[in-house]
């Protein structure tokens, strides 16, 4: 067994890289979300049960259309296979928006950089609220004229679908449904697009498409393209099980926050990701955070005399922006290529 650092504390992995014998992950159907409150307790129900187990889970009939689906991730594909210089363009890694280019960012500290590229965006006017010069990165139009306005739909779909699922986590932790609503008046959230080319052979183990990590907000909803199986969720036993694409599904996965506010009962698991597949592989991963300034304690419902609380309050805000600067790699890895030629 070896050990990750995670954002909350180590987690034991197995010797073996190899993903473990395939187990499914749940797959939770949305359709209940606007039945009633029984039926909405029921689903909560689901949520909680994979949410305590597993920290991940698929979930179906989400209500987010495959047309925009399909077409976010042919902008995409676009947009990564633009020129270098053109994508750098769309860069902006102080608000960590735009364009990061290969092994920008390293998730894992005992790595070298991930092995993919990314594009991430969140609300143009929020951006700019929190001290950026502007907002969104947007490549030209004159390159990639439908990439604005499909990727801002995507966003809004996506957002929507965030927005109706924090009322059953509420429900999942005990409490009331809108428990969250006041935390959520300009909740931090990242949308990315991530591009990752094939690795093949023997790989490095410090250089992977997405090292080992847990999710700094929430909870994350993230679409996988076709068929490719990269993505790897570590499982109690320290192994890595394989959670491939299921058509007409999301990933959602429980992040660093959720796991504190419940006192670690809701599980942040730590995954990554590596393509073998041999062709390139696109996800779409949508980061649900609360608003900046709201304080992340440890719940009243999740702590009992032989569970006290295990972790500080602390700022939302303060966490994410400490876990995404210890993440992004400032210095721009070409540039460094150019000095050192
Ligand atoms: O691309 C994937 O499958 C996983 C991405 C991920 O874990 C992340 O961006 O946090
Ligand atoms: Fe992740």
């Amino acid at each position: 067994m070896s050990a990750i650092k995670t954002g909350l504390g180590e987690r034991l992995v197995s010797a073996s890289t190899e993903a473990a014998a395939f187990k499914q992950l749940p797959i939770v159907s949305l359709a209940r979300l606007d039945g009633s409150l029984d039926e909405r307790k029921a689903l909560a129900a689901e949520i909680q049960d994979a949410a305590t187990k597993i920290g991940f889970m698929y979930i179906s009939d989400h209500g987010v259309s495959q047309d925009v689906i399909e077409a976010a991730f042919d902008q995409a594909k676009e947009f990564f296979a633009l020129p270098d210089d053109k994508k750098m363009r769309a860069r902006d890694a102080e608000s960590f928006r735009g364009y990061a280019p290969l092994k920008g960012e390293n998730v894992d500290p005992a790595n070298r950089g991930d092995v993919h590229e990314a594009w991430d965006m969140g609300d143009d006017s929020q951006v700019m609220k929190e001290g950026a010069e502007h907002g969104n990165m947007w490549p030209s139009a004159e390159d990639l004229p439908n990439f604005k306005p499909t990727l801002q739909k995507t966003w809004d779909e996506i957002m929507a679908l965030g927005k109706r699922l924090f009322p059953l986590f509420a429900l999942a932790l005990g409490l009331d449904e809108h428990y969250f609503d006041e935390k959520l008046r300009r909740p931090g959230h990242t949308m990315r697009v991530l591009y990752y080319p094939p690795q093949y052979g023997e790989i490095d183990a410090r250089e992977l498409g997405i090292g080992a990590h847990t999710d700094y907000e929430c909870f994350t909803l993230l679409l996988q393209h076709g068929d490719i199986q990269a993505l790897q969720v570590l499982n109690a036993a320290g192994e890595w099980v394989l959670a491939p694409p299921v058509p007409g599904t999301f990933v959602l996965n429980i992040a660093d926050m959720l796991q504190r506010m419940s006192n670690g009962l809701f599980r942040s698991t730590v995954h990554r990701a590596i393509n073998r597949s041999g062709v390139a592989r696109y996800s779409l991963p949508f980061f649900f955070g609360l608003d900046y300034d709201a304080e992340v304690a440890v719940l009243p419902s999740c702590v009992t005399s032989e569970r006290p609380a295990q972790y500080e309050p602390i700022k939302a805000g303060a966490y994410v922006e400490q876990r995404l600067s210890e993440t992004y790699i400032k210095v721009d890895p070409t540039q460094e290529a150019q000095v050192a030629a």
